[in-house]
């Protein structure tokens, strides 16, 4: 008679919106994950913070803890979700206490990962403890799994990520129905997309954790925070919009991490890609990341990267790998393997820039903004200006050569000199396609 592999026995941390996607997913799928993961998978007990809320799910049948970090002892438990939140607190104490005791620990928690996943990832291998974070980035789109597995055999030169529903629902709403800034942001946080703090979304913090996470599994280096500096869509307006529409291009918030000659640049801001351009054709709440890599070329992966039912599935994924057996070291390399590359500074970032300027409408004025841009070293691609702007004055929108940020932050410092400038200028940053290693 053939041995029936035990099951694996879960304990789940926080019952949001994910945990209750996850709970509903192995209730709903029983047979369909059993026969995928070669072995059953139970709830044996949850936590969140409190047990009488009505969660449209059926609790009765499972143990019950106050404090999260108590799953992590369970002798019924051998598995750990978190699905709490948080860089740090009680999910960095369950993180510690599961990996610790040997055993596996799921999270969708970009932030936790994004501060701790080296640390996470050397006492995970050192205790033989899988550490899965396949919903952190980009929620539904295995995207950990397409940088660590799929692309293995893959030099990775650079991606570029739609990776934070929040604002491409805001920026998508905005543009196809001229709507307010903090209406649409109301909207996504009523459908479940928006973090506890709707600041980390709008501010690209958000995006900076999952792109710092992107950026160690393409490049072999721990998660830093502090190499990605981080611009939000706060300051996007309308008219910016239009005119990005006007020039060609579409206005998203992007994390990049790339490798270039000088180091390795990981940067969020919001960046105008061309209307061809696969980024430009994700809206609303979709993610999508694009892949350059040497052999196998550009790779796009899109999806929902929030919600419910996608984020929680992508854990469901993660806990199949477990009950599977599947190892190898959680970012990919050994944590003592990870490399520190050389980060290019902000200052440093070549690229091609959009700038609107209102102004004054009288005869030099151009030259004024023409004469700053030479100063600065900035080479004009386009320029045009617009009939009249709100509140007097006009428009004048340029977009530039490559040009190194400094020179840029530059011509900007002039422009703001100028009495000629009637408000602080706009600049957009122009983005065309991540490069395969040259
Ligand atoms: N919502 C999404 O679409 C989405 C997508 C991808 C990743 N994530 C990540 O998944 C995680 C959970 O997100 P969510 O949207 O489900 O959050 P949520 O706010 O809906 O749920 C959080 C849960 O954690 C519980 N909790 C909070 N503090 C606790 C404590 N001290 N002890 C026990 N339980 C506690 C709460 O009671 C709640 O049940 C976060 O890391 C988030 O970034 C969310
Ligand atoms: N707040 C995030 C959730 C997914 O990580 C978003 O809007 O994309
Ligand atoms: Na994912």
């Amino acid at each position: 008679m053939t041995e029936t592999p035990s099951s694996l026995r879960l304990g789940i941390a926080g019952l949001g919106t994910v945990g209750r996607g996850l709970v509903r997913i192995i209730e709903d799928m029983a047979d369909l994950l059993s026969a995928r993961a070669g072995r059953r998978i139970v709830i044996r007990a949850v936590s969140a913070r409190t047990r009488k809320r009505d969660r449209g799910i059926d609790l009765s049948p499972y143990a019950w803890c106050d404090n999260p970090v108590d799953l992590a002892a369970l002798d019924d438990v051998d598995a750990v979700v978190e699905l709490i939140g948080g860089g740090d607190g009680p999910a960095l104490a369950l993180a510690r206490e599961t990996l610790g005791r040997g055993k596996a620990f799921v999270t969708a928690n970009k932030a936790l990962i994004a501060a701790h996943g080296a640390t996470l990832a050397a006492l995970a291998e050192k205790n033989g403890a899988p550490l899965r974070f396949e919903a952190a980035v980009a929620g539904g789109i295995p995207v950990i799994k397409a940088l660590r597995e799929g692309l293995a055999g893959n030099r990775v030169g650079g991606l570029y990520g739609i990776l934070n529903g929040t604002c491409n629902y805001i920026l998508t709403r905005m543009e196809e129905e001229g709507l307010a800034f903090d209406d649409v942001l109301a909207d996504a946080q009523r459908l479940g997309y928006a973090e506890a703090d709707p600041t980390f979304d709008i501010d690209g913090i958000d995006t900076a954790h999952k792109t710092a996470i992107l950026a160690a599994l393409a490049f072999g280096c721990a998660p830093d925070m502090d190499a990605v500096p981080c611009e939000g869509i706060r300051s996007i307006a309308p008219v910016d919009i239009d005119y990005a529409s006007e020039l060609g291009y579409r206005i998203k918030l992007l994390g990049i991490a790339r490798k270039t000659a000088k180091g390795l640049e990981t940067r969020v801001y919001p960046a105008m890609v061309p209307l061809a351009s696969p980024l430009a054709q994700v809206g609303g709440a979709l993610n999508a990341v694009v892949i350059a890599a040497d052999p196998v070329g550009q790779t796009v992966y899109e999806g929902f990267g929030a919600g419910e039912g996608p984020t929680a599935s992508a854990v469901a994924a993660d806990i199949i790998d477990i009950a599977r057996g599947l190892g190898g070291p959680p970012l990919g390399v050994p944590a003592a393997r990870l490399e520190t590359p050389v980060s290019i500074p902000r200052e440093a970032h070549e690229g091609r820039f959009y700038m609107r300027l209102r102004v004054e409408d009288r005869p030099g004025v151009m030259a004024d903004i023409t004469a700053g841009l030479a100063r600065a070293g900035v080479s004009i691609e386009s320029l045009l200006q617009r009939g009249a702007a709100l509140n007097g004055g006009v428009y004048v929108v340029l977009t530039t050569h490559m040009a190194v940020e400094a020179a840029v932050a530059e011509a900007l410092t002039l422009f703001r000199q100028l009495d000629s400038v009637l408000e602080s200028p706009t600049m957009i940053r122009v983005e065309g396609e991540p490069e395969t290693p040259a």
